[in-house]
């Protein structure tokens, strides 16, 4: 993937000159050192290796731009954040695309959850599995107040089980108990629910995500970089080092578990019945 600039909107000067890939789009705001990413993988955001690919890049090159201190994460699909990983990359390839796929979804998880940045997860729209896991590792999230809007990691739906580092992700954030139950359940939470037990931060009308996540970024951006990112990386590290210990063993364990014939079938049963859904 490679990173375009696109001409800078009208009257806006170069602080907004816009940059990014064919599904990432990146419109910086260099006078407030604020960059909002938007996902732009019609219909719904899948998270295909593509789009992973293009996020990594386009995170990285906004990490290595001082410019940049905080970054909002929101979808450029109507109604929807992300529907989580591409389930197309997940039935009827080979153990070689499989481990490939797993490896970038980890270092997309390793990525934004360690980040130095301010991320702010603006969720615009439903927000299941892999999406719910890419807010998760936000430091704040908004929620669009839309009873369609649902949020949560749904896999035991599907018939898989979220890793241990989706797991450790969730109970950071919502608690053991919550957890333990959101998960067995595949729990999908609407808004108010999900604020209630703590999915959340904020939910706001849907023409309000977008201001209330530059307010809250102000908030966040107030705070001296050195002393937030020091204990952002305390409360977090011990979490990621228990993926980084054994990453190889993790894309072994999913490319192990993906292929088995009864899974394969779940996923296929799955994907029908999205597809049946619209008929
Ligand atoms: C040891 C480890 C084991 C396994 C690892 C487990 C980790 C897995 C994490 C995941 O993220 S698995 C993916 C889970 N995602 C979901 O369950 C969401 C499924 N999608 C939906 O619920 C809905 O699509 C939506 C997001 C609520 C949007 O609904 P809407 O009605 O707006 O669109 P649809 O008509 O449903 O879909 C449009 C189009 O997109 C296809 N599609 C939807 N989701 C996915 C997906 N995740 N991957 C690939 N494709 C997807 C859907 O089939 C439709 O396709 P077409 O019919 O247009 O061809």
């Amino acid at each position: 993937a490679t990173i375009r600039r696109t001409e800078p909107t009208a009257g806006s000067g170069d602080s907004a000159r816009r940059f990014g890939t064919q599904r990432v789009l990146v419109e910086p705001d260099a006078a407030s050192g604020v960059a909002v990413m938007k996902f732009k993988n019609p219909p719904v955001n899948s998270l295909s290796l593509e789009l992973l690919t293009e996020f990594i890049i386009s995170l990285e090159k906004l990490e290595n731009d001082k410019t940049f201190r905080g970054v909002i994460l929101t979808s450029d699909c109507p109604r929807v954040f992300s529907a989580g990983l591409d389930l197309t990359e997940m039935c009827g390839k080979n153990p070689a695309h499989y481990a490939e796929y797993w490896k970038a979804v980890q270092e997309l998880w390793l990525r934004l959850y360690l980040s130095n940045l301010v991320l702010i997860a603006a969720i615009n729209g439903a927000c299941p599995a892999g999406g719910c896991l890419i807010s998760l590792t936000c430091d704040y999230r908004i929620l669009a107040d839309n009873p369609k809007y649902l949020i949560g990691l749904n896999e035991t739906l599907l018939g898989i089980v979220a890793p241990f580092w989706f797991k450790d992700t969730l109970v950071n954030t919502i608690g053991h108990r919550a957890s333990e139950q959101a998960l067995q359940l595949g729990l999908l939470f609407l808004p108010a629910e999900a604020l209630q037990v703590g999915l959340v931060d904020q939910v706001v009308p849907e023409d309000q995500v977008l201001s209330t996540a530059l307010s809250v970024m102000a908030r966040w951006m107030a705070i001296p970089d050195h002393a937030r990112q020091l204990t952002k990386n305390m409360m977090r590290k011990t979490t990621v080092d228990r993926l980084v210990k054994q990453r190889d063993a993790d894309i072994q364990n999913f490319v192990s578990f993906i292929s088995r014939d009864s899974i394969q079938k779940s996923l296929q049963m799955y994907l029908e019945k999205l597809k049946q859904k619209k008929g």
